[in-house]
């Protein structure tokens, strides 16, 4: 088989950083041992998040220029809707500032005190925002999803059981919508199958609960329909985005990953009511909803980035570099969560610290190891992450405890993979001489972007 290169050439370049080992040692003390508290400059090569980190074409960077920064009405905001209209298929649209943005005004509107929420796992602000206004997460996801090892095609399914106990359970009126993850983040950015959208739609129609997608990585989540699910290996990922969405009432989109942007989010629906109360909501927390917290050259490079994304030759890319980073390490018998996700390598830290109890939080350690080793940065995604219960206030216990290896979009190249893969071969090696750690300054929420931790 031929190999493939990058269907792009590089015009502009950042050149990268690289401290000695002692300075990284500075840096790590210095941000209590928390990779989200690391400076930018600190850091080698930065697989912290692909949000908002991804880069732009030239294309966007030239509709910066053209961006119509009118308070109203901006030619640029009706670029963006034509954008959203055209690939994701609703009626309305909303623009906020990030997914999050979009995410405070869905559960204002739609959820009320005593209400469930269900959702193929859960992500911290998404389960913030509903707990903010009153409702309590339930877990719907196919058990397989919380195991590292299992290898199943679509470990993000909606598991219909779970669901249809819920709904028996609690009642449909307490249930406002269904939030359905395209991909599931927590799991290891693993897809939901056509199939399985499709028959949770139905379920949902039929009990007249409304199905929200969290569509952050929904072209990620199409590439993986389009390579393992029968029936769609010949068809453009912009025909299977457009039928994920007909199983959808609406959602909630970050476009800092899959619409490659540094900033910006939608919120869209194709109910008129809903549509009608978000526009009023919309000018209280992110401004006109011709403009929703971004400039107007913002939208113009959200609407560009909407199309570029769907590009077949981007989006086969762009998962492929991260599976060559998961297969060299799958290779070399480093645990990590299987099968390889669309946005990300997960570590499974749990085993790969096996020395380690969950109170020494190993995924937080092993973050802290990597950053030292190399200068690469992660995301701690384990019980740090997940935070305490909202009842009892124990600390939150997930089976998976993971660091979180995320390749932002056309950044970076095969050879800065070979460098992430020789650091983690070189950490496992070693994986008994890195120590737990205590956590010393516990923040009240979404503690993991500012705890700070000294090794134990
Ligand atoms: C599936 C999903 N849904 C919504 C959002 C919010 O979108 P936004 O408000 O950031 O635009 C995100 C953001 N995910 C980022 C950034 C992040 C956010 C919170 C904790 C850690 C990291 C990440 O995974 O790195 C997401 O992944």
């Amino acid at each position: 088989k031929r190999r493939t290169a990058e269907p792009y050439k590089i015009k502009a370049v950042e050149p990268l950083n690289i401290l000695t080992r002692e300075e990284r040692q500075k840096a790590l003390e210095k941000s209590g041992y928390n990779t989200f508290l690391l400076d930018s400059e600190d850091v080698y090569i930065d697989l912290l998040t692909d949000s908002g980190t991804n880069a732009m074409s030239d294309q966007q960077w030239g509709a910066l220029m053209v961006g119509d920064e009118a308070y109203a009405g901006s030619k640029s905001w009706y670029k963006l809707e034509k954008a959203v209209r055209e690939v994701y298929g609703y009626k309305y649209v909303l623009p906020t500032h990030q997914g999050r943005g979009a995410e405070n005004l869905l559960s204002q509107l739609k959820v009320k005190e005593g209400d469930y929420v269900p959702g193929n796992m859960y992500f911290t602000t998404t389960r913030a925002h509903q707990e903010l206004n009153g409702g309590t997460f339930v877990d719907v996801v196919i058990d397989e999803a919380h195991d590292p090892d299992v290898e199943v095609d679509f470990k993000g399914n909606v598991d219909l059981n779970k669901l249809k106990t819920l709904i028996a359970e609690v009642g449909a009126e307490s249930i406002p919508y269904v939030c359905v993850a395209v991909t599931v983040n927590m799991a290891g950015g693993q897809p939901v199958s056509m199939d399985n959208l499709r028959e949770t739609y139905d379920l949902c129609q039929k009990h007249g609960i409304d199905v929200m997608y969290d569509a952050t990585r929904c072209v990620e989540n199409a590439y993986f329909i389009k390579e393992r699910e029968q029936g769609y290996q010949n068809m453009p990922i912009k025909d299977i985005l457009l039928e994920m969405f007909s199983y959808s009432d609406g959602c909630t989109m970050s476009g800092k990953k899959d619409a490659l942007v540094n900033i910006g989010g939608f919120l869209a629906m194709n109910d008129e009511e809903l549509y009608t109360r978000s526009r009023e909501l919309v000018v209280v927390y992110e401004g006109m909803p011709s403009y929703g917290g971004m400039a107007g050259r913002d939208m113009e490079a959200m609407a560009k980035g909407i199309y570029e994304s769907i590009d077949d030759h981007y989006i086969e890319h762009r998962i492929q570099q991260v599976r060559y980073l998961g297969e060299q390490l799958m290779d070399a018998g480093i645990p990590m969560v299987r099968p390889v996700g669309g946005h990300a390598v997960y570590l499974d830290a749990k085993a790969f610290l096996d020395h380690l109890d969950r109170e020494q939080y190993p995924a937080q350690a092993l973050a802290a190891a990597l950053y030292l080793d190399s200068g690469v940065r992660a995301m701690e995604r384990g019980i740090v992450s997940a935070g305490r219960n909202k009842e009892t206030g124990e600390n939150n216990i997930p089976k998976l405890e993971m660091v979180r290896l995320t390749i932002p979009r056309r950044v970076y190249t095969n050879n800065h993979m070979d460098v992430v893969a020789d650091s983690v071969i070189e950490l496992y090696r070693k994986r008994h001489q890195i120590k737990g750690l205590k956590m010393d300054y516990e923040p009240p929420t979404l503690r993991f972007f500012n705890a700070r931790f000294s090794p134990k």
